[in-house]
């Protein structure tokens, strides 16, 4: 029975009870040497010396930084590295993810480790191909080596390690094709092979135990085996290759057919074109791109000439960036709305409503002068940041196919203008003709909690601490909760309607847009954060609410993208896959990389996962009310006691 990584205290059990046990084995690196040379001591020893210059054999070629504080004679005590007394103290563990190790892992390291069970070197910069020699290790449960650069082929024959559970080899530069073996491994439940480079065909992979899977943004070609384990996942999981078959578009004619004769004939087919037909297709080729060039330049000049005589009246639809980097105001005629100052002929056109207690003074001319940005677009229209003459920045929706009279919008928003709370974004103002419905925001300085977990993954990134997950995911809930005990369901919970200030604080927004668009097909929402039983993406119980926003905590928890409506699809089915990575012993490996650089966190991770949990139950009765998740935050954040802020490990 594996152990599970954290105790109750959140110590990591296995850590402890070695510690119960721990004896010194050795005295000093010499003498564990001399042993090794002479090797006249028991099996076990001669083991754990493998272990050691297995270890040591890792960190000279991958941590030049020497970032690696391995110090002291027992490697169960380095950092990373973990051993069970069960192996009598062989090292079953290692786990060093995100720890700038660089280079390659050469022959003679981890293949030395044969009681291995869990292999954690996610999101480094590892390199090269996999050394063969891991074969010897076969025990090993889980392999986690995403977000690495490792290259050249997977290894041929999986079934070396038939005790494989996880196996994540995504986004790295694996290439060849996927291994037939992989089918034979009878009690696989996680596969990740996206963002490689591999090709050929996707071989059947039949394991009933598979509950994730991904190959997308690969290379692959041809039929996807019709094999009832991989029936159950959806596109997303494929998309990225030249595949065809359900659940992606159907195979039609020769193109999409398994490939690898195909494209071996047509390389021989290229190779046998003659020196003539070459020079042919090179002249034929330059006289195109002439051609084409020079249509260029005509239709550009064209182009520039009628931008000069006709001012266009929607200029941050069709140019968002010339829009953005003219930034000059916006004209009366070229503006946000499309309403010319000239066109509309309702009497009452000009007037921009605003709601009691607004501390903004302008009106919609002044809103027609402001220069703009296109913030998004979304569900239900575009969203602009506009910078008024006085200096005033707001957020300005338009809506797009509201086709409900003025009475009515203007019942409906006058409920919504009534909501007013905290972790609410507020609603200024709204502007209604027969052409267009406007609403007016408050502008929420530090942009959305999507853009700040998933946007700007460079260098440059500031890495968004515990204590500030915890602040916006307790705000998001006492916003909902506010919505809630109004009698209001939001129906679209998810990181980009999660605004947040300059101070983090959270506020909900597009709260009570579900009604003034009702009519508006909902086909590219996203699905992501959708509760099993909601079949109609507008009619959401508060249940599907809280199912949202537990989808929205572990995308908090894990920095992973739930999975999108799109096919540009990054994203997985976070709570499938936290479900399947909970059952085993490696809940440590659901959490963001970026997390692992603070102290004393993972209780609090753990309680937070554990709310997320709950927030997902596939019946919505078992899920709690917004008001106990928020209670449940609360008892963990202890926000407002005198807690120190968490520091990153190594302070
Ligand atoms: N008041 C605001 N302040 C700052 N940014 C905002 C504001 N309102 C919206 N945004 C940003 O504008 C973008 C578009 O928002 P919008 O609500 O139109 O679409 P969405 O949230 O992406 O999708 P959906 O329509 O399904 O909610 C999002 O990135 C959102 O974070």
């Amino acid at each position: 029975m594996p152990e599970p990584v954290f105790d109750a205290s959140g110590t990591p059990s296995h850590m402890a009870s070695i510690c119960q046990r721990r004896y010194t084995v050795f005295a000093a690196f010499s003498l564990i040497l001399s042993l090794w040379n002479s090797c006249s001591v028991p099996e076990v020893m001669c083991s754990l010396l493998n272990d050691t210059n297995g270890l040591i054999a890792f960190k000279n070629s991958v941590d030049p930084g020497k970032g690696l504080n391995w110090t002291g004679t027992d490697v169960c005590r380095w950092p990373g590295i973990y051993c069970s007394n069960q192996t009598m103290l062989r090292v079953t563990e290692i786990r060093l993810p995100g720890r700038g190790l660089y280079g390659t892992i050469p022959l003679g390291s981890l293949g030395q480790l044969t009681e291995l069970r869990v292999m954690s070197l996610r999101s480094n910069k590892l390199s090269g191909s996999l050394p063969v020699d891991l074969a010897n290790c076969s025990f090993l449960r889980s392999i986690y080596l995403q977000f690495n650069e490792l290259s050249g082929l997977l290894p041929r024959n999986f079934t070396q390690w038939p005790n494989l559970v996880h196996v994540d080899l995504s986004f790295n530069n694996f290439s060849g094709p996927v291994p037939r073996s992989i089918g034979g491994l009878n009690q696989l439940k996680s596969l990740f092979l996206q963002g490689n480079s591999l090709s050929g065909p996707l071989p059947s992979i039949n394991i009933p135990s598979l509950t994730s899977f991904s190959v997308a943004n690969n290379n692959l070609s041809g039929h996807i085996p019709n094999t009832s384990s991989l029936g159950g996942f959806g596109r997303a999981a494929f998309s990225g290759n030249s595949l065809c078959g359900f659940p992606l578009q159907e195979c039609t004619g020769e193109t999409n057919l398994p490939s690898p004769f195909q494209s071996s004939a047509s390389i021989g087919h290229h190779r046998k074109l003659s020196a003539g037909a070459i020079a042919g297709i090179s002249i034929g080729g330059f006289f195109l791109l002439l051609l084409l060039s020079l249509v260029c330049v005509l239709l550009c000049m064209h182009g520039r000439s009628t931008k000069q005589n006709q001012p266009n009246p929607y200029p941050l639809q069709t140019s968002d960036t010339n829009a953005i980097a003219e930034g000059g105001a916006v004209s009366r005629t070229e503006n946000i709305t499309g309403v010319s100052g000239v066109a509309s002929s309702e009497p009452d056109r000009n007037k921009l409503v605003f709601f009691e207690g607004s501390r903004y003074a302008f009106d919609l001319e002044d809103l027609l002068r402001a220069s703009a940005e296109v913030l998004g677009k979304g569900s239900v229209g575009t969203a602009y940041k506009a910078i008024l003459e006085n200096g005033s920045i707001v957020a300005v929706k338009r809506l797009k196919d509201v086709n409900i009279e003025r009475m009515e919008f203007e019942q409906q928003i006058s409920g919504v203008s009534k909501l007013k709370h905290e972790n609410l974004v507020p609603l200024i103002a709204y502007y209604y003709s027969r052409e267009e419905k406007l609403l007016v925001y408050e502008y929420m300085t530090n942009g959305s909690l999507s853009a700040l977990l998933h946007g700007n993954k460079g260098v440059s990134r500031t890495p968004l601490d515990w204590d500030t997950r915890v602040k916006i995911a307790r705000g998001a809930a006492l916003g909902i909760d506010y919505l809630h005990s109004n009698g209001i369901t939001h129906g679209n919970i998810k990181s980009s309607n999660i605004l947040l200030t300059n101070n983090y604080n959270s506020s909900v927004s597009d709260y009570g847009l579900a009604q003034l668009v009702s009519t508006t097909p909902a086909a590219n929402r996203t699905v992501g954060y959708r509760a099993p039983e909601v079949t109609d993406v507008w009619k959401v119980t508060q249940k599907a609410d809280i199912y949202s926003f537990g989808v929205l905590l572990l995308e908090l928890l894990t920095g992973r993208v739930p999975s999108q409506a799109s096919m540009s699809d990054k994203g997985i089915d976070l709570p499938r896959w936290v479900q399947s990575v909970v059952r085993e012993e490696w809940t440590a490996e659901v959490f963001d990389i970026e997390l692992t650089r603070y102290q004393d966190i993972e209780e609090e991770m753990v309680q937070m996962l554990q709310i997320a949990m709950a927030c997902v139950a596939p019946s919505p009765d078992q899920r709690p009310s917004m008001m106990q998740v928020v209670r449940m935050v609360d008892d963990l954040s202890k926000i407002g006691t005198d807690q120190p802020p968490k520091l990153p490990k190594g302070t």
